[in-house]
Order: structure tokens, then C-alpha cells, then sequence
């Protein structure tokens, strides 16, 4: 489960600042995915960096299963991150020289020491299971270089969810796919999220899957609101104000 609560964000601009995120606050329950749209440059990936944290909010804070991430230190914020978020980017950042399953074992010791051999066959046998369920059990011994674009979005989602991760942090999942493999990386997270009960956190400029979502917010000027508005179209003082 994650919490945000009055989180704020500011940016030096020469002079002036700039308000990234303006006292926002979500509560993503586990085993649904809250969806984030907007325009750009409304705070999207600012929110995302927060809740992954990644980024030290100004003000406000992040929880992540009732941990306060804020009052943790950089190492412990790091331990958290590892343990409890997996982090979907945009564009699959995949290691070329590594296989499909080698990609995942890889992402279970960072930072540790030299896997034995009984725990790596542990690793292998649940990279195994996470490329079963994104649909990638023919693919594991092929490189990056070999796959397509959406599967290689599948095999960042299921190295995302190789620690066992209580929130999901997705940004942009389909940008780089037509239209029917954005379908069904969209599917793949609303199962995966059901399936294993985790807090799933998504942008996405892609309006066509709303609709699929528990829950849609959109982000204007750093403020969030319920629901799906045209930020073109509506003034600031006739929206009914920020989600809490
Ligand atoms: N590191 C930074 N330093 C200064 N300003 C920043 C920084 N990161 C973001 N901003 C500013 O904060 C605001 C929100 O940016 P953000 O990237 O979160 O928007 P976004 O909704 O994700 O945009 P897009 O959809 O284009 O990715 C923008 O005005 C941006 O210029």
C-alpha cells in the first residue's frame, strides 16, 4: 500500500521557483492500479520520482506499507526502494549482454555480494515463474537485442516484480508501442496487479485504456484531481478542487 500525503515539490528558477507538485495526495490500495494523466510538463513524472523515492519531497510525505520513507535514512530509503518498489520506466533499460533471465537473477543481489549456487537456482526459478507470467517462457535465453519493443516492456515488468514488491511505479508503459501491444502490456499490469495485491502507481498520456483503470487522476499545474479533465478546456477556478 502506498500513501502520499500534501506533497509538495519546488524547483529553483533563477530568481523564482517553480512548483512541481502542489499538496498532493493519494492513496493507492493494493491489488488495484491508480492511473495519472495530464498535460506535459503538469508534474507527472515529479510525482513518480516522489513516490518511488527517488526524490525527497519539499513537503509532505510518501508511505509504503505504514513506512514513513522521510523519517528513513538514504541507505534505508535505498532498502525500501529494493524491497517494497519496482519501477517500470518509460523506455526498457535492459542490459544488452545479459539474457531474458539473467536481466532478473541480476536485479535480486544489487548492491550484495556474489550469489552461492543454491541461491541462484532460487533466483532462476522465480525469474522462471515472473517470464511465465508476462509471457516470455520461450524467451529466456535470449538477449535484449533479440526481442521485440513490447517484449521487452514485459521483461521490465517482470524484473520490476522481482523482489516481491508491494508498489508498482509505472511510467508510460505503452509509449513506445502500437496500439495493440499497448492493449496488452495494459492487461498484463491490471492482472499482475490483482494477482499479486500490489499498489500500482501508472502514468500514461494514453487516453484510450482509462476507462480500465480503478481509479484515474489528472494532474494539472502540479495539483491533482479526480477523474479525467480537459486541462484545455477547463479553467483552474471551475474544477472542484484537489483529490485528497
Ligand atoms: N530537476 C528539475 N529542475 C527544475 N525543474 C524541474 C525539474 N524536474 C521537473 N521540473 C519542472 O517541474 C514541472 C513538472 O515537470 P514533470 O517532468 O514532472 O512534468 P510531466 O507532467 O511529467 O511532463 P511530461 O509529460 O512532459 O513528462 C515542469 O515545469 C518542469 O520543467
Amino acid at each position: 500500500m502506498i500513501q502520499l500525503s500534501d506533497l509538495t515539490v519546488t524547483f529553483p528558477d533563477g530568481n523564482d521557483t517553480i512548483t512541481a507538485l502542489n499538496a498532493v495526495s493519494l492513496r493507492v490500495a493494493p491489488g488495484t492500479v491508480s492511473a495519472i494523466t495530464g498535460p506535459s510538463g503538469s508534474g507527472k513524472s515529479t510525482l513518480l520520482s516522489v513516490a518511488s523515492t527517488l526524490l525527497t519531497p519539499t513537503s509532505g510525505n510518501v508511505e509504503i506499507g505504514g513506512v514513513d520513507a522521510s523519517a528513513l535514512t538514504s541507505a534505508e530509503r535505498a532498502k525500501l526502494r529494493r524491497d517494497s518498489i519496482g519501477i517500470v520506466f518509460q523506455q526498457p533499460n535492459l542490459l544488452s549482454a545479459l539474457t531474458v533471465r539473467d536481466q532478473l537473477v541480476v536485479m535480486s543481489h544489487l548492491g550484495q555480494r556474489r550469489l552461492r549456487g543454491n541461491e541462484r537456482s532460487a533466483y532462476e526459478r522465480r525469474a522462471d515463474e515472473l517470464l511465465d507470467a508476462v509471457g516470455l517462457a520461450g524467451q529466456r535465453q535470449k538477449r535484449a537485442s533479440q526481442l521485440s519493443g513490447g517484449q521487452r516492456q514485459r521483461v521490465n515488468i517482470a524484473r520490476a516484480l522481482m523482489n516481491e514488491p508491494t508498489v508498482i511505479v509505472v511510467d508510460e508503459p505503452t509509449s513506445a508501442l502500437d496500439q495493440q501491444r499497448g492493449s496488452e502490456i495494459i492487461d498484463l499490469v491490471i492482472t499482475l496487479t490483482q494477482e499479486r495485491k500490489t499498489s500500482t502507481l501508472l502514468v500514461t498520456h494514453d487516453l484510450s485504456h482509462l476507462t480500465r483503470f480503478d481509479e484515474v487522476h489528472t494532474m494539472i499545474d502540479g495539483s491533482l484531481y479526480e477523474g479525467l479533465i480537459d486541462a484545455t478546456t477547463v479553467s483552474r477556478e471551475s474544477l472542484a478542487g484537489p483529490a485528497s
